[in-house]
């Protein structure tokens, strides 16, 4: 529990290589429910490959603005978010699933003027393991809620899921105004399950229930799993969907990559009468995926960053 003086949490680290057993999936149904955050280790991703796509992203971040912005808002490919959006220290580059290497691919072409297939191999690489980690994640996340509900509900809700990668640089600020600077403000994610690579320099924090700001500090060799506002609808809100940001504490460029794994467009989003429990009111109404995707990029403003401030409680919640 976060006490007053608390300024990091430690959270649970799974073993996602191996099947849980009973007492590591009621201590990831608490995490689930207090933080929506966890650690998962095993996760197959090498070092090695984390170098490549570091390597990636400083080439990529550090071509010209006047190259990046022609994968930008307003170019054909709009994958590139520059900085002023999200804010001034933030930028990143979106790979779509499921043929990430035709998605990198469609940047590749632009941004080097080449086609590099480095760039798009690493990256298809990266984004089929985060698919496979994912679908994994949820089938346990699911085991946590309920007996057998991964066999009840994995392939008839989540069989359609799909992911897309965030590539994310953090440039600190250039001088010293205030003490801590948010490199991406307070939010909630629009997934089901975000996977969360940060490098060494930390900076990530989660929201608790009592409103107090708490470090996740980076964990050696763990990929970070955070629950999203999908999920947090799906159950009923027995799984938390927190709110998070990222602060720049120190003055060191950050690097973090996010995969967010979502339902498809057309989905209706609706807790299923077991996962609700008997004697529970439903805390949802059903929407429609894509309609909530929409609301929160107009809720944000035209062409703004679709993560300011809204959440699913906003939009589809039966209590205020
Ligand atoms: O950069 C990070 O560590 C987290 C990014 C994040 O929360 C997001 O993109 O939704
Ligand atoms: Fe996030």
């Amino acid at each position: 529990m976060a006490t007053k003086s608390q300024t990091s949490i430690e959270l649970p680290i799974f073993d996602i290589s191996q099947p849980l057993d009973k007492s590591s999936l009621s201590s990831l149904s608490q995490a689930c429910k207090d933080w929506g955050f966890f650690h998962i280790t095993n996760h197959g991703v090498s070092k090695e490959l984390y170098k490549q796509l570091y390597s990636l992203s400083n080439l990529l971040f550090n071509l010209p603005m006047e190259s990046k912005l022609k994968v930008g808002p307003f170019s054909d490919i709009k994958s590139y978010t520059p900085h002023f959006i999200a804010s001034p220290f933030f930028e990143s580059l979106r790979v779509s699933g499921p043929d990430f290497f035709a998605s990198a691919q469609a940047s590749a072409m632009v941004l080097l003027n080449q086609q590099n297939s480095e760039f798009s191999e690493i990256l298809k690489e990266y984004g089929s393991k985060m698919t496979e980690l994912a679908k994994r994640i949820v089938q346990v996340v699911l085991m946590s809620l309920g007996e057998n509900f991964e066999h009840k509900f994995y392939d008839s809700e989540f069989g359609n899921c799909h992911g897309y990668l965030r590539i994310i640089n953090y440039t600190p600020p250039e001088s010293v105004t205030q003490e801590e600077v948010e490199g991406l403000g307070m939010h909630t994610d629009m997934s089901c399950i975000t996977i969360v690579y940060q490098d060494q320099i930390g900076g990530l924090q989660v929201r608790s229930k009592e409103g107090n700001w708490l470090d996740i500090n980076p964990c050696e060799e763990t990929l970070l799993v955070n629950i999203g506002d999908l999920m947090q609808a799906w159950s009923n809100g027995r799984l938390r969907s927190s709110e998070h940001r990222v602060v720049l504490k120190r003055f060191a460029n950050r690097f973090s990559l996010a995969f967010f794994w979502c339902f498809e467009d057309q989905k209706v989003i609706c807790a299923p009468d077991e996962v609700v429990g008997e004697g529970h009111l439903r805390a949802y109404k059903p929407f429609v995926c894509g309609d909530y995707v929409k609301f929160r990029e107009i809720s944000s403003g035209e062409g703004k960053f679709e993560k300011v401030g809204f959440t699913v409680k906003d939009f589809a919640g039966t209590t205020s």
